[in-house]
């Protein structure tokens, strides 16, 4: 079997000027899991035969698995397997950057190492190959005799080619009927049965076919409750050797250190523990409508996005979470704003099959026809945090040493990479992908093609004037101070228009309105009545 050498453990420890993303220490995220796990336990009886397998993808998670639970139903054995494929530690489709960053794939690390112990906890095991799934699983199958491999359905297109060799490579596997051990394996070949998880929404729960989609995002039909799972998934079945989870050098990265901001540790562990965080013991999810703009700190908004995107995190339980908050203590505006928000990410979801490849394409969706400019020195200026306004260059710097970045930061930073600079908006999706926590291909590409006019939004000109930005978001330049402390000696009413003696020069003027100061910008920013950017997609519902 193809597993890794034995290496160190994922260390997820933070620093002191770190905030660590949940703040509990082990012993309290056992606890929370632990009852988490115990509220979605139910008695049903498993009903199958032979052995399944689940092949974990982007959904590394014990609680609200359906793939999980389908396997344990129909089967007598379930062999739970997750693939570390090369690909996924390549480089992005057009400019060569990492396709996963060390953060990430630190992160993912810690996802793994979490997976397998609620796993264990539940009776499992993981077990950990290194290749790609349409060589592994075949072979896994025809080791193991197993009739079904389960998954969770994706639909980009570099999954849904794997997803194509997978079944073409269980169609080479053929399994005698002596070998089945009386299970009905169809035409003697083992299925990949798909089941869908990514979203709040259910797929098939939509009032029309994906392909129709609107271009609204609107709340119209009802959400299923999560998936209760017996108390024990096992016995799993004999396998002599589980594999190690690989190093990061194993993955051909460097380690890299959060030294400031926010260290967000990887895994449903950390994830129910965030919710728990975040909604019962901080109290939060009351007032998230008035703080979900900031950019500072760990609890101006959830920071569930990672946990989402690797799928340790089901968004029907933050569902489910935020109705017993409603019941519990009370429900406002807040409350549902949340939901609101996982709307959004429902709603890139779905649009990705309706338009398909589109999304990565240069015109987008909407096939808009631009002058776009690669210019490699601008490019790197942005990237690096290096442009002359403390804004961009403060959010991009969190970025790449935090591997996250506010939703109100990555507005901006698009809007100045595409509107001020004129740069291919691709290159700041692939920096964005090679960096992110919360890489997902649907909200990421979704999201950078919404922001710079080629996506199916029909208002063309999302452009985020920085000073405006500055003053209603960072009028302290307590943000910018933060991650820029050459600021931090100047007055805080400048700290955002430092001007070029103090900071460095600016590499491009603003294509509208002027960084210098306030009084300019107000004309500016009340003729730009969308500078408020996203918030006014709220209108179109
Ligand atoms: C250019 C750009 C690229 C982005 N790339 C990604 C990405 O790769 N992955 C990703 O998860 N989000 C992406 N987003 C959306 C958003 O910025 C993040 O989801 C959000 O900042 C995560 O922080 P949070 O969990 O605290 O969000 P909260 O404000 O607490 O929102 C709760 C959840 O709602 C969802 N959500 C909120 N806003 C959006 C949105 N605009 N689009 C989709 N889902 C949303 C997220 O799952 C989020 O965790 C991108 C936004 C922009 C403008």
């Amino acid at each position: 079997m193809n597993t890794f050498a034995k290496s160190e453990p994922a260390s997820s420890s933070a620093s002191a000027s770190t905030y660590q993303v949940p703040e509990h220490d082990a012993n309290d995220m056992d606890r929370v899991v632990d009852n988490a796990f115990r509220r979605y336990t139910s008695d049903t009886k498993r009903s199958g035969k032979g052995t399944a397998i689940v092949w974990f993808r982007n959904d590394l998670r014990v609680l609200d698995n359906e793939a999980l639970y389908k396997a344990w139903l129909y089967s007598e054995t379930v062999l739970p397997v997750y693939c570390v494929d090369p690909r996924l530690f390549a480089t992005t489709y057009h400019f060569g950057f990492p396709k996963t960053g060390a953060l990430r794939a630190q992160f993912l690390l810690e996802c793994l190492a979490d997976l397998r112990k609620n796993l264990m906890k539940k009776g499992l095991n993981l077990l950990v190959q290194h290749g790609k799934p349409e060589d592994i699983l075949p072979s896994l199958a025809k080791a193991f005799r197993v009739h079904t491999v389960y998954a969770q359905k994706e639909t980009c297109s570099e999954e849904l080619n794997v997803e194509r060799l997978v079944i073409r490579g269980l169609q080479q596997v053929v399994i005698s009927p002596e070998e089945s051990s009386g299970v009905t394996v169809s035409n003697n070949i083992p299925k990949l049965q798909f089941v869908w998880g990514t979203t709040m929404y259910h797929l098939d729960d939509l009032p029309f076919d994906a392909t129709c989609l609107p271009d609204i995002v609107e709340d119209k039909c009802t959400i299923r409750s999560c998936i209760k799972l017996p108390a024990s998934l096992g016995p799993p079945p004999l396998v002599e050797d589980w594999g190690c989870l690989p190093s990061l050098e194993q993955l051909g990265l460097c380690s890299q250190n959060v030294s400031k901001g926010m260290k967000f540790v990887g895994g449903e562990t950390a994830a129910l523990s965030r919710v728990y965080e975040y909604f019962w013991k901080k109290d939060l999810l009351k007032v998230y409508k008035e703080t979900r703009n900031g950019m500072l700190g760990p609890d101006y908004s959830t920071k569930f996005s990672p946990w989402l995107a690797s799928g340790s995190l089901s968004p029907r339980f933050i569902h489910e979470e935020v109705k017993r908050y409603e019941n519990e203590r009370l429900a406002n505006s807040s409350t549902y704003w949340v939901l609101f928000e996982l709307i959004w990410r429902d709603y890139f979801r779905f649009l990705s099959v309706k338009y398909g490849n589109s999304l990565f394409h240069l015109g987008g969706p909407r096939k808009a026809q631009h002058n776009w400019s690669q210019d490699k020195k601008l490019f790197e200026a942005w990237r690096d945090g290096c442009t002359g306004y403390p804004l961009i260059d403060a959010n991009m710097k969190e970025l790449s040493t935090t591997g996250f970045m506010s939703n109100r930061g990555r507005q901006i930073v698009c809007s100045f990479l595409v509107r001020d600079m004129g740069i291919d908006w691709r290159m700041g999706a692939e920096w964005f992908e090679t960096c992110l926590l919360d890489y997902d291909p649907c909200s990421n590409y979704g999201n950078w093609t919404y922001g710079s006019g080629v996506g199916n939004d029909p208002r063309e000109d999302r452009y985020f004037s920085i000073p405006k930005q500055a003053q209603t978001y960072d009028p302290e330049g307590e943000y910018v101070a933060y991650w820029l402390p050459q600021l931090r000696k100047i007055p805080k009413e400048k700290r955002n228009f430092p001007g070029n003696l103090l900071y460095i020069p600016q590499v491009v003027p603003l294509k509208f309105g002027t960084a210098s100061g306030h009084n300019k910008d107000k004309s500016y920013g009340a003729r730009r009545t969308n500078d408020r950017g996203s918030d006014r997609r709220w209108n179109r519902r």
